[in-house]
């Protein structure tokens, strides 16, 4: 292997990396291969415990910078991130087998647009002046202390930096586990911060499965829990956080409807298409995996799609020819043919895909389906995988409601050239991150979440700095003070 994947411990905690053999076995497979790259630990209790102690002596010191210095340090992270988006996006690849022509252009770099703009906005995160006659009243924006990061595995240096930037620039302390399937990136994460000055302590990792994730979130030390995953888990989390009144941010999962009139651009909306279904092959919460097709422009539609996706480049993920790359695991591609299985046996039209590819590691062809109804499995439970399923529909009113028939509701796109509708639909459309003749746009500057089951809260812009702060309110009597007794 060129490139060295095993790191020198599987934690980083308190600015070094430990490791304690005593935690259960994680071996990190190369999903393009199948191949054992890297053999890690879960922290034991012990390890935990170090990582809750030295966040919390870490954010005392933290919290009393001035959000000025705070925020220099982010943004030094950010500029060292870039330097280094050819490693990191390397061991992106390695992490999950994502495409290195995706990793290069959407990981390390979307990182370090989190680190940037909250490191940006650090210093402009006042309370306000409240006037009340003679006296007032004003308020602090306080840090909540030390948050927990549990991360999903399509996205391991993203939703890390996604959820440490606007912690760090509130001035909180993070623990963070990365996914068990993708534990690698977020150590490199934490070298990157600490090179930047962050004081040691401030971000550390620690990998494990789901009891290390339980374990960190049942601990009294902990604020905040903010989770990436799936609506199961984020169901388990957010009532486990409840019973000590934790702050919480659940990013989870989804089955967004993708509407396209039959006035659309034609390329743009199979282009759209594509990309909510296929780009990481297909495993990215937002996707928009059920395509509502209106009927006069399906046939063309399903033509032009065919055609496109015949220029998929399956393989070596890097080769930066390559534009399609493997499932993360052998578990998830098995999860993924199930459900191939299941749109075939309940009557979908396979147009094209479907097929593991004769290779090592767990390639499967990106599939479509025409003719599915809205009762199907495949078009009301998640995949996570590349199966976009068509529906056809015939009024704007029918489609809306068929869209919002989901207890589903983080993304939805609509394509159409008549502003209008575009607006008029995307304003009836239950989902919290939409899309205007455009598809799974991640822009930092943009709020990012769902609404019902997909989460609570919201990811990335202004709007995440309320989910890693609290007000502190405080009133100034100027006169006497007037007592009935
Ligand atoms: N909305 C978003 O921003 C977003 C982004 C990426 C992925 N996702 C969702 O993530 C899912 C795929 O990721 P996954 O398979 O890793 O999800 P998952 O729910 O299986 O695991 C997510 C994380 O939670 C941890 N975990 C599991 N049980 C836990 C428990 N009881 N307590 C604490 N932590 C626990 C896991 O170890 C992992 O780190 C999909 O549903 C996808 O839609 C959502």
């Amino acid at each position: 292997m060129p490139y060295a994947t095993q790191p020198e411990a599987s934690h980083y905690v308190a600015g070094a990396y430990i490791e304690d053999s005593a935690g259960d076995a994680l071996p990190v497979i190369y999903p393009a291969t199948g191949e054992v790259i890297a053999n890690l630990h879960a922290a034991t209790q012990e390890v935990i415990d170090r990582a809750l102690d030295a966040a919390t002596e870490a954010q005392k010191e933290w919290a009393k910078l001035s959000p000025r210095e705070r925020g220099r340090v982010l943004t030094r992270a950010a500029q060292i991130l870039r330097e280094r988006n050819h490693d990191m996006s390397v061991l992106e690849t390695y992490d999950t087998g994502k495409p290195l022509q995706e990793t290069l252009v959407a990981d390390a770099t979307s990182a370090a647009d989190a680190l940037e703009y909250f490191g940006g906005i650090a210093n402009g995160l006042t309370g306000e002046h409240i006037p009340l006659g003679e006296d007032w009243a004003y308020t602090i924006r306080e840090p909540l202390g030390v948050c927990v990061g549990i991360g999903a595995w399509n996205y391991p240096t993203q939703i890390a930096a996604w959820k440490a930037a606007p912690a760090l620039a509130c001035g909180n302390a993070m623990v963070f586990k990365p996914s068990e399937v993708t534990p690698l990136c977020a150590l490199k994460l934490a070298e990157i911060l600490e090179e930047a000055g962050a004081p040691k302590g401030l971000f550390n990792v620690v990998q494990g499965y789901g009891a290390v994730g339980h374990a960190l979130i049942t601990d009294p030390r902990v604020a905040k829990v903010s989770l990436t995953g799936s609506v199961p888990t984020g169901r388990k989390v957010y009532s486990t956080a409840a019973e000590q009144m934790k702050h919480v941010t659940m990013e989870l999962g989804g089955k967004s409807p993708l509407v396209i009139f039959d006035d659309a651009d034609l390329d743009n909306a199979v282009g759209g298409a594509i990309l909510a279904n296929f780009y990481s092959s297909g495993q990215i919460c937002s996707n928009g995996t059920r395509v509502f097709v209106q009927k006069g422009i399906k046939e063309a539609f399903l033509k032009r799609l065919s055609e496109r996706l015949s220029q998929a480049i399956i393989g070596d993920p890097m080769d930066e020819e390559t534009n399609f790359g493997p499932m993360v695991s052998e578990r998830q591609m098995e999860i993924v043919k199930g459900y191939l299985a299941k749109g075939l046996a309940e009557g979908a039209r396979l147009i094209t895909g479907g097929d593991q590819v004769d290779r090592p590691g767990y390639y499967l062809t990106p599939a479509i389906f025409a003719d599915v109804t809205d009762d199907m499995t495949i078009a009301r439970e998640e995949i996570f995988g590349p199966v976009m399923a068509v529906l056809d529909f015939e009024e704007e009113d029918e489609v809306i409601a068929r869209a919002n028939d989901t207890e589903f509701g983080l993304s939805a796109g609509v394509f159409t050239r008549d502003i209008s509708r575009a607006h008029r639909v995307i304003g009836q459309l239950r989902a919290g991150t939409c899309f205007v003749n455009s598809y799974n746009d991640a822009p930092v500057e943009m709020p990012f979440g769902g609404v019902k089951m997909s989460g609570v809260g919201r990811e990335n812009a202004k709007a995440a700095i309320e989910h890693y702060s609290q007000l502190k309110s405080v009133y100034v009597r100027m006169g006497d003070v007037e007592a009935p007794f």
